[in-house]
């Protein structure tokens, strides 16, 4: 059991999110649609058969290690091995922007689950690793299991469904917020109607939204303007609590222009939606 090994922790969009209910212990049940962004951070694996502890490389700024969801995951999986394990390094190379709605952090928590169970032999099942992802945070399963869905519960009720891969322009207006304080103010639209059927099509924005767009607008200026000049080109929506919103586009070119024309001051990046996640696609080549 040696080796080295980079793997793809890819965003993810909630094309929309609706906010049905609220469950008794006070966590808000979704309705939303997840899918895969082609851009991501990248993980690196490397096995120290000599050293049995699990160690990033580098920490990261602002998460202490015994926080970081990486760790997390690596320690959570570990506890499953009823067999001593070698240890292992971790370096993550970070692109997406923390706490943006793109679920970075959940996703190198699914890359590492993945990733680890391949290295360290343990053969757990993807229902196994899902359920296991789910005590870390409630996007890790969709990212265990790979395929663009339809979330509901807290988003680990999903039906794996195939919306359009267009092109996105994604843009982090300057400013972090911070989840639970979004699903704790008093204005959040809470009561939107159940959808019954998984929908792979959430461009009308009269029937499919973010719930969580007007409380985000009213607190975050900079969210809200964002919004309004992205809205000049297309329809313009924010990610999960924010703070990235997406604007999409038939093609890369079309998205670039507007990306080149975007207002100073504000960072983002273009990338195609994907329904199959980058990171399976890499672990099947390996088999
Ligand atoms: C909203 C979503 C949509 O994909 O994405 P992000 O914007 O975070 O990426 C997720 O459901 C985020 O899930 P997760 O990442 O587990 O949320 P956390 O940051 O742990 O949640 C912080 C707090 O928000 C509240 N919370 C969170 C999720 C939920 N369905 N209902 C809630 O009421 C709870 O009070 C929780 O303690
Ligand atoms: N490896 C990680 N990458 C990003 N964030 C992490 C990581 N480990 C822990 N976190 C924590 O998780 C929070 C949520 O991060 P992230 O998943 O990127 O955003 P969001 O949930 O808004 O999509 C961060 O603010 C950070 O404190």
């Amino acid at each position: 059991m040696t080796g080295s090994l980079t793997l793809p922790a890819p965003a993810k969009l909630n094309l929309f999110l609706h906010i049905v209910g609220r469950r008794a212990d006070g966590y808000h049940e979704l309705q939303t649609l997840f899918q895969f962004l082609d851009y991501g951070d990248d993980l690196t694996f490397t096995l120290t058969p000599d050293q049995p502890d699990i160690r990033l490389t580098e920490s990261m700024t602002d998460v202490p290690d015994d926080d970081n969801l990486v760790i997390r995951a690596a320690r959570a999986l570990a506890a499953r091995s009823p067999a001593p394990l070698p240890g292992v390094r971790i370096a993550i190379t970070k692109r997406l922007p923390m706490g943006g709605g793109l679920g970075g952090g959940s996703s190198n928590a699914a890359t590492t689950l993945l990733a680890l169970n391949h290295l360290w032999q343990l053969g757990l099942s993807e229902d196994e690793l899902a359920e296991l992802g789910l005590g870390l945070g409630a996007d890790v399963p969709v990212f265990v299991r790979g395929h663009a869905a339809f979330g509901e519960g807290v988003g680990e009720r999903l039906t794996p469904v195939e919306p359009a891969e267009d092109w996105f322009l994604v843009l982090k207006p300057a400013c972090n917020i911070n989840t639970g304080k979004i699903f704790s103010e008093e204005g959040l639209t809470r009561n939107t109607p159940r959808i019954t059927i998984a929908p792979a099509f959430e461009g009308d924005a009269s029937r499919y939204r973010n719930d969580c767009e007007d409380v985000v607008r009213k607190l975050y200026p900079e969210v809200n303007q964002s919004l309004e000049w992205l809205a000049q080109f297309g329809p313009a929506r924010l990610t999960g609590t924010g703070a990235c919103i997406f604007g999409r586009f038939p093609t890369e070119s079309a998205a670039r222009i507007i990306w080149e024309s975007k207002p100073s001051g504000i960072t983002g990046f273009v990338a195609k939606g994907v329904n199959h996640s980058p990171l399976h696609k890499k672990l099947t080549e390996l088999k």
